[in-house]
């Protein structure tokens, strides 16, 4: 989906690709609006890097088309090599050239040379928050946080217009990898460059894209905006792939889904009857009274937040509204998460409240 209704800046249509007989990229199709950040996050083996290096073009692929910018980079009788793309390409551990200095490796992506370049140089190196100094140090003379913005400031020498970053933080420790992902999305964004980002991590994806695209099994299962993909993912793979998912069995009935945690609102169910109904869990909380209870299971501390497992209450139903022998028995484990510690010993007995709606399922077995 285009934002503004924009051109995409780049297009990928029924793009296939096979090794060896098995099929990786069983037809993917991908719109990217020009300036913006897409993520596409998956499971190991789903195919990212695949599609990636097909976007580089650094292969070709089997069937589809991929167009930059309006032109048609890979097709059924045309396919347009990596060096003759506008496009950066950024790997995991940043491939600098580990004999050069770091002035030398942006420079070796410049047009210009002597002086020209060295100025280039000192502007991209601030471009990427670095003092102009680091000019003559050596690669392993740098964290591998500046690794990581040096090997981008060499991608941003050649002025692409599309950049792509294949899990580019992924071996750096937890604080540099936030400070340095902020970094470099905020280079990108100033410089205007369309961006792809690879990743395996649900929470980079999330706060990194404008969009993100979950890969599985070689297709793209759901593209969206962060919020709708973890809101309102389209299948329970999805669900609980992007983040915790609680999910409980449910009897749906117009738009409220009967469970162990009450009547939940759902906005368009996909289904009547027997189905399966997801909360995340930060939209159970602990209430101070009310119908929904269950019994503390376990917890585990871990810090700013402790994991509460719940055993809830079966389902009763009452004169009125008599339980139906179709209806779930509840009783389910579900966990949830509070800040207070404290609160929640092993066999404390709990009232429960949801916010919000939750996503419902058809059901499988
Ligand atoms: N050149 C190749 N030759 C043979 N098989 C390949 C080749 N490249 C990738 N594959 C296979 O294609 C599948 C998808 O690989 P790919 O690297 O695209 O996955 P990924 O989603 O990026 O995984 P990860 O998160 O682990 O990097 C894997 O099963 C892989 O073994």
């Amino acid at each position: 989906m285009q934002p503004n209704n924009s051109p995409a800046h780049l297009q990928v249509s029924e793009i296939r690709k096979s090794f060896g007989g098995t099929d990786v990229l069983k037809g993917v199709d991908l719109a990217v609006a020009p300036g913006r950040t897409t993520a596409i996050v998956g499971p190991s083996g789903s195919g990212k890097t695949t599609l990636l290096r097909l976007i580089a073009g650094f292969s070709a692929p089997d069937a589809g088309r991929i167009a930059l910018a309006g032109s048609e980079v890979a097709g059924a009788a045309h396919w347009v090599p990596a060096h003759k793309r506008s496009v950066g390409y950024v790997a995991q551990d940043g491939a600098l050239f580990p004999h050069l200095s770091v002035g030398a490796n942006i420079a070796f992506g410049l047009p210009q040379r002597g002086k020209a370049a060295a100025l280039r140089v000192g502007e991209l190196l601030e471009m990427v928050s670095m003092d102009r100094s680091y000019a003559k140090r050596r690669p392993h003379q740098l964290s591998g946080g500046q690794q990581q913005r040096v090997a981008l400031a060499r991608a941003l020498a050649r002025q692409p217009e599309l950049m792509l970053l294949d899990e580019p933080f992924s071996a750096l420790d937890a604080g540099l990898r936030v400070a340095t992902r902020r970094a470099v999305s905020q280079t990108l964004e100033q410089a205007g460059v369309t961006t792809i980002l690879v990743t395996h991590d649900q929470a980079e994806a999330l706060s990194f894209a404008d969009q993100v695209a979950v890969m599985r099994d070689g297709k793209l299962a759901q593209i969206g905006s962060p919020f709708v993909v973890y809101t309102r993912p389209t299948d329970r793979a999805t669900a609980e792939f992007l983040g915790d998912a609680v999910v409980l069995e449910a009897w749906m009935e117009g738009s409220l889904a009967l469970c162990s945690l009450g009547g939940i609102p759902v906005r368009r169910p996909p289904a009547q009857g027997k189905v399966h109904l997801m909360l995340r869990p930060e939209q159970i909380r602990i209430a101070t009274g009310g119908p929904i209870r269950g019994r503390v299971v376990d917890t585990d501390y871990f810090g700013p937040e402790t994991t509460v497992r719940i055993q809830l209450e079966p389902m009763k139903g009452d004169a009125e509204h008599p339980l139906d022998p179709h209806q779930p028995v509840g009783g389910e484990i579900i966990t949830i998460r509070h800040w207070n510690a404290m609160l929640a010993r092993p066999g404390t007995e709990l009232s429960l409240k949801v916010v919000g709606e939750g996503v419902v399922f058809p059901w499988s077995d």
